[in-house]
């Protein structure tokens, strides 16, 4: 190959993620170039504290980030810090520049991705984010480029490993909450304030880039419908078992149609109970996996590590590749693509579906009674199980579609009626008709 100009590269952040995408860097050099057309070297890594790194070339490090990104001898920037400070100004500045930047921070995409895609248009440089949504496995490049001629209609995926292992534990020992995250932090997948992934912000930031890419719409993190699993007690994963059903964090975009052909998007994050036989009850543990539904390719699975330092570095890598590529072939890589402008809609009107448990006392006209809160909400029950005891009965109660303000206002009047001793759980129930 004759000698060609190399791809000079800014690492800002060397944790999990960045020492990983060093040693991928370094070890693949040569496979790299032969790939590119092009040599990849780190013009220099971006540090908090220099002499904690002993894993990487001292010479490159640098506690300098905004002199690196501003640096002559930089053309591409990888951002592995996380955060919104200082990250959002130093991509905002490579992007004016004409530098082009892969990061994987999902906070960031999801709060101020337009701001970031307008710097990146007005100077025609390119801005990837594979490793941001569920880590190594390519989901974003396929909505973003495989799915461009499609209709995507669904995107419902496990995207947060934390708590995907959380509630795998809790379905397979019966133990509670709490006891489960001390032993998922033991065991070093809850991060030691886990607010993020248990209370769903996590998710949610990927919910928002998902849609963002699946509906050609600008959706922020404030956009999405936030539940996280703090709630999800031993009943409610009992009660799912009783059904052939388990409970998983659940990130949900989908395309609304109103009878009248007025299109939006919903997105929302929650628990919800899912057929122990849909493909996505077998992910366990800190797997992710996302379900796309599209018009004309049908059901599709994306399966595989969604965090870890070198899986999470393996997606990072690609797209290092690929903006190297466009580089040398003097292209851009896509563009935002937002020009649907679809209206997100407000959780209340969206159409879901609830599994109500409720202890009731055990005599005649008990359900009936029940029944008639649903129907003074025109919400219509799908099916009833009822098991007697001594004293009291349970009542397990799953509706059909609804939106969620009249399923929320129907639980709430069922709570008060003198009959319901007790509403021991209620979870959505998505994945079937
Ligand atoms: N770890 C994962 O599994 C994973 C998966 C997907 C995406 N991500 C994303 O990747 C990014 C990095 O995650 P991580 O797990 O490697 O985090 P980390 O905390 O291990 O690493 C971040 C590093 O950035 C450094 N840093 C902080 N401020 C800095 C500054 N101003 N200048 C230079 N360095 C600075 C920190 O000292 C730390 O070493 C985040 O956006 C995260 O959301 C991580
Ligand atoms: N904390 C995240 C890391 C990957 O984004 C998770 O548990 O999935
Ligand atoms: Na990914």
């Amino acid at each position: 190959m004759k000698a060609v100009k190399p791809i000079r590269v800014a690492l800002l952040g060397c944790g999990t993620v960045g020492t990983e995408v060093v040693r991928l860097l370094t070890d693949q050099a040569e496979d790299l170039t032969q790939r590119i057309g092009a040599p990849v070297e780190l013009a220099g890594i971006a540090v908090r504290r220099p002499n904690k790194h002993r894993e990487v070339p001292e010479h490159l490090l640098t506690t300098d980030a905004a002199g690196l990104v501003s640096s002559d001898d930089v053309d591409v920037v990888v951002e592995v810090i996380g955060g919104i400070d200082p990250t959002r100004g130093l991509l905002l500045d490579a992007l004016k520049a004409g530098k082009s930047v892969v990061t994987a921070n999902k906070a960031l995409l999801a709060e101020h991705g337009s701001d970031l895609f307008e710097a990146a248009d007005a100077s025609g440089a390119d801005l990837y984010f594979e490793a941001a949504v569920a880590g190594a496995i390519p989901l974003l490049r396929p909505l973003r480029e495989s799915l461009a001629g499609d209709r995507i209609t669904r995107v419902m995926g496990i995207v947060n490993g934390t708590t995907n292992f959380i509630l795998s534990a809790m379905d397979a020992t019966g133990a509670g909450y709490a006891e489960t995250l001390e032993e998922a932090s033991r065991l070093g997948y809850a991060e030691a304030d886990p607010t993020a992934d248990v209370d769903g912000f996590d998710a949610a930031s990927k919910a928002a880039i998902l849609a963002s890419l699946a509906f050609h719409t600008r959706v922020t993190a404030a956009d999405v419908y936030r539940e996280g699993i703090r709630s999800v007690s031993a009943a409610d994963i009992a009660a799912a078992k009783g059904l052939g059903r388990t409970v998983k964090l659940l990130a949900i975009c989908e395309r609304v149609v109103s009878p009248s052909g007025q299109e939006s998007v919903a997105v929302r994050v929650h628990p919800a109970m899912i057929p122990r036989t849909h493909p996505l009850a077998s992910v366990n543990g800190a797997f992710n996996a996302v379900f796309v539904e599209a018009d004309a390719a049908g059901e599709m699975m994306f399966y595989g590590q969604g965090a870890g330092g070198a899986p999470t570095a393996s997606a990072v890598l690609g797209d290092l590749v690929a903006v190297a590529r466009n580089k040398v072939a003097s292209g851009r890589g896509p563009r935002e693509s937002a020009y649907a402008a679809l209206p997100v809609q407000p959780m209340g009107n969206t159409p879901t579906r609830y599994h109500i448990s409720l202890d009731v006392a055990d005599k005649p006209g008990v359900l009936s009674q029940v029944a008639a809160v649903f129907a003074e909400h025109d919400v219509s029950i799908a099916a009833v199980r009822q098991e007697g005891r001594v004293e009291d009965a349970s009542l397990v109660i799953v509706t059909h579609a609804a939106t969620d303000a009249a399923l929320r206002s129907t639980v709430d009047k069922i709570g008060g009626l003198p009959v319901v001793r007790e509403v021991v759980s209620v979870m959505r129930v998505e994945g079937e008709e």
